[in-house]
């Protein structure tokens, strides 16, 4: 099974330094990460400089798996190519870098996905007619379709209703577990966090502030210093943790 670990890493936007000394254990694949943290902690950053897109400091442990292919970050910006139909774009992300013959097991791989995110009716519309949180569902079949084996998902649930947002990441965590792919989900929902994520990381003003399993990062004490809330975590009726906010801190 694949795992990532992360050391010592850091990123640089030209003179900038946004990143510093993020240090994880092994993130086994098979299971979702939460990658948290207030607006401007540096985790699109962190997933940049994971892909090689940015450039920093530090070292990136990938074990079983190799090549360029292994690793895949899914933007927060789900924009595209509007001239192609939601179908084209999908069979684009999967056959880039790989040559233009489609066998047809890849058809069904691409029929497959586009059904369990539940926009196969929407193949042959163009991209350009899409809503938002249609497109943000056309842009995790295109991060999936190339099989990777490390995936990194940008608030890949932002732009989706209530319904949706279970729903993809009810997918993204049996995906996992079947296929073995590490998965780091930057997120600002704090109970998807809870819910799905065993382990989260915290990124704050560009440093990692926390780590380690979710319901041993996600504390009060926690969201009272990085979140400046008072809040608690509390179990419901159905045995599940959920996080109340009470107020602001102080
Ligand atoms: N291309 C860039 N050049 C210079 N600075 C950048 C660039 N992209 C991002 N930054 C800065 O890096 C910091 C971290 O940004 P980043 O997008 O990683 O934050 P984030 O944690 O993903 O935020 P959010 O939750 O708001 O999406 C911010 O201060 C941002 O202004």
């Amino acid at each position: 099974m694949v795992a990532i670990a992360l050391e010592g890493l850091g990123a640089r936007y030209g003179r900038n330094t946004i990143l510093s000394d993020v240090q994880t254990g092994s993130l086994p694949g098979g299971s979702l990460t939460a990658v948290i943290g207030p607006n401007a902690a540096g985790k699109s950053t962190l997933f940049k400089r994971i892909a090689g897109l940015v450039t920093g400091p530090g070292r990136i442990h990938l074990t079983g798996a190799e090549g360029e292919d292994a690793i895949r970050y899914m933007p927060q910006d789900t924009g595209g190519n509007a001239v192609l139909t939601v179908y084209e774009s999908v069979l684009l992300a999967a056959k880039q870098g790989s040559g233009w013959r489609v066998a047809d097991h890849e058809l069904g791989e691409i029929d497959a996905i586009l059904a369990a995110l539940q926009i196969g009716d929407l193949s042959f519309r163009g991209l350009g007619e899409l809503s938002g949180g249609q497109r943000q569902l056309v842009s995790i079949a295109q991060a999936l379709v190339r099989r990777p084996r490390v995936l990194l998902m940008d608030e890949p649930t932002s732009a989706l209703d209530l319904y949706r947002q279970i729903e993809v990441l009810d997918f993204m965590q049996r995906r996992a577990r079947e296929t073995g792919m590490a998965v780091l989900i930057a997120l600002h929902d704090l109970n998807h966090a809870l819910r799905y994520c065993e382990h989260t990381i915290v990124i704050a003003d560009g440093r990692m502030r926390a780590g380690g399993a979710t319901a041993e990062v996600i504390t009060p004490a926690m969201l009272r210093e990085i979140y400046r809330v008072e809040a608690r975590v509390e179990t419901c009726s159905r045995g599940r943790p959920h996080l109340i906010v009470d107020n602001t801190a102080a």
